[in-house]
Order: C-alpha cells, then sequence, then structure tokens
C-alpha cells in the first residue's frame, strides 16, 4: 500500500489564515464608507445604545477611540457625559503586553497615540479604574456573526479584558459595529468572548448566553 502524504495544512493553520482574510476584508469594508455615512450611522447608534445604557441603569462605561473606519464613538461619548454617565477609555497596559487598562475620560483629558496609532489617554494612574468595576464595556470589533461571537483586531486585548466577566458578572461588553461587519458565521476559539448584546446603527442584537 502507497503511504499517503501528510496534509500540507493543519486545520488550525487553515483556520488562522481564513480569520486574517476576513479581518482583511472586513476592514477594507468599513473604511470604505463614506463621510456623511459614517457620521450618520454614528449618529443613529448613539441613539440606541444610549437608550439601551439608560435601561441597563449604567453609571460607568468604557468607550474606545475609534480607528481604521470603525462605528465612530463621539457621538456615543458626548450623549453620555450629557446623561452624567461616566465614561472610561482603554490604554495599552505600561508594561503588561496585551493587556489594556482604563481610565476616566472627560473635557480636560490629554490624549496621544500609542504604538498601534490609536489614541489614548495619557497615563495618569488618579483616573485609573478596574475593569471589574465598570458596568459596561463597548467593545470595538472587526467582525460579529448571528450568535454574537467577535473577532478583533487579533492582540487578544478584549479577550483578555473581558476573559471572567460571565463569572464575575460585570463588566458586561456591548459590541459596538457597522452592519457591514456582521457576518454568517466565525470561526471561534476558546479564548474567544461570545457578545451578549451587540448595537449597530440599525439594531440592537440580544444573544443568549450558551455552555
Ligand atoms: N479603537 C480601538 N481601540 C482599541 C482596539 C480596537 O479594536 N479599536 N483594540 C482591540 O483589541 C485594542 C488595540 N488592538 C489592536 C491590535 C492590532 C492592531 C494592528 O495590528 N494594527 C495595525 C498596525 C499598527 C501599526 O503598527 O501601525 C494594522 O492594522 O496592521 C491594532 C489594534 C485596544 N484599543
Ligand atoms: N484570555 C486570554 N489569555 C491569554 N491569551 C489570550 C486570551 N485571549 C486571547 N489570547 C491570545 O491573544 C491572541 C489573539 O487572539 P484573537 O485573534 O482572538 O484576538 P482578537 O479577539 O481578534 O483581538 P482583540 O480582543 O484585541 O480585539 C491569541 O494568540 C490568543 O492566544
Amino acid at each position: 500500500m502507497p503511504q499517503q502524504p501528510p496534509p500540507l495544512y493543519s486545520t488550525a493553520t487553515l483556520i488562522q489564515s481564513c480569520r486574517k482574510e476576513l479581518r482583511q476584508q472586513i476592514r477594507q469594508a468599513r473604511r470604505s464608507l463614506k463621510e456623511e455615512q459614517q457620521t450618520h450611522y454614528a449618529q443613529t447608534a448613539a441613539k440606541l445604545a444610549v437608550a439601551h445604557l439608560c435601561q441597563l441603569k449604567a453609571r460607568r462605561v468604557a468607550v474606545y477611540l475609534t480607528n481604521d473606519g470603525e462605528l465612530d464613538t463621539k457621538p456615543l461619548i458626548e450623549a453620555l457625559w450629557q446623561a452624567g454617565i461616566e465614561v472610561y477609555l482603554p490604554r495599552l497596559h505600561p508594561f503588561s503586553v496585551g493587556n489594556l487598562i482604563f481610565l476616566r475620560y472627560d473635557k480636560n483629558t490629554q490624549l496621544q497615540q500609542n504604538s498601534l496609532n490609536i489614541w489614548e489617554p495619557k497615563l495618569d494612574i488618579t483616573q485609573m479604574i478596574l475593569a471589574h468595576e465598570l458596568d459596561v464595556v463597548i467593545t470595538p470589533l472587526v467582525a460579529f456573526d448571528k450568535q454574537g461571537n467577535r473577532m478583533g483586531m487579533g492582540g487578544g486585548y478584549y479577550d483578555r479584558t473581558l476573559a471572567n466577566w460571565q463569572t464575575v458578572g460585570r463588566p458586561m461588553p456591548i459590541g459596538y459595529a457597522h452592519d457591514c461587519q456582521q457576518v454568517d458565521s466565525l470561526p471561534c476559539e476558546h479564548w474567544d468572548v461570545p457578545l451578549p448584546v451587540i448595537v449597530s446603527p440599525s439594531a440592537i442584537y440580544e444573544y443568549h448566553a450558551r455552555d
């Protein structure tokens, strides 16, 4: 009997390249949105998100500063400030690679660009909050699917931040994304944290917890 040749690529390698390709396609799609569309979508999504956050009685909410065609969070931040809800922003951890810290964001906060070219607050320990003290983390994503699975930029930052949220009960992640970022089904890894809620400009999607 002739011996079968070994497979050229492992399943893990194929899934990785599939995730990489999908990331590139969706990032390109959201970057291609016109400025008027971005403005309109940001306002519509902000209204939906704030209504939902008020219903949840959220007092402390982490948001992100928009990058790479992401759904713009400016109107959301303005509306949270108006509603008297405390706003926090992520910052790359100063020495623990792959982790985020969260700092209070108000009109006096000084911002700077980090090594990934994303705006973040300057390090000021007096403004820091622990993740479990936040009620909600508005979570950026590259793609989401019909079960609430999320794929991010590939650094694992939010997966690490949210790893314990279900056992601790907080902070609740709420995905925030354009409708064009939705796909049928995502290849998932064991560390991926599914989202219970995703807000887009057209809808609030709620997903039920799975085992
Ligand atoms: N607005 C926003 N902030 C965020 C995230 C996000 O998705 N969106 N993150 C979510 O986790 C974290 C940052 N994660 C990231 C992971 C990888 C790359 C990245 O590979 N970027 C470039 C290269 C950057 C450079 O060196 O210039 C690339 O696209 O190739 C960017 C962000 C924390 N802050
Ligand atoms: N809870 C965790 N603890 C340790 N490593 C983790 C954890 N979650 C993810 N990682 C690591 O982070 C890397 C990137 O993961 P993945 O591609 O799923 O990131 P992502 O969800 O796209 O990124 P992000 O959360 O930053 O938006 C993987 O190699 C994975 O091993």
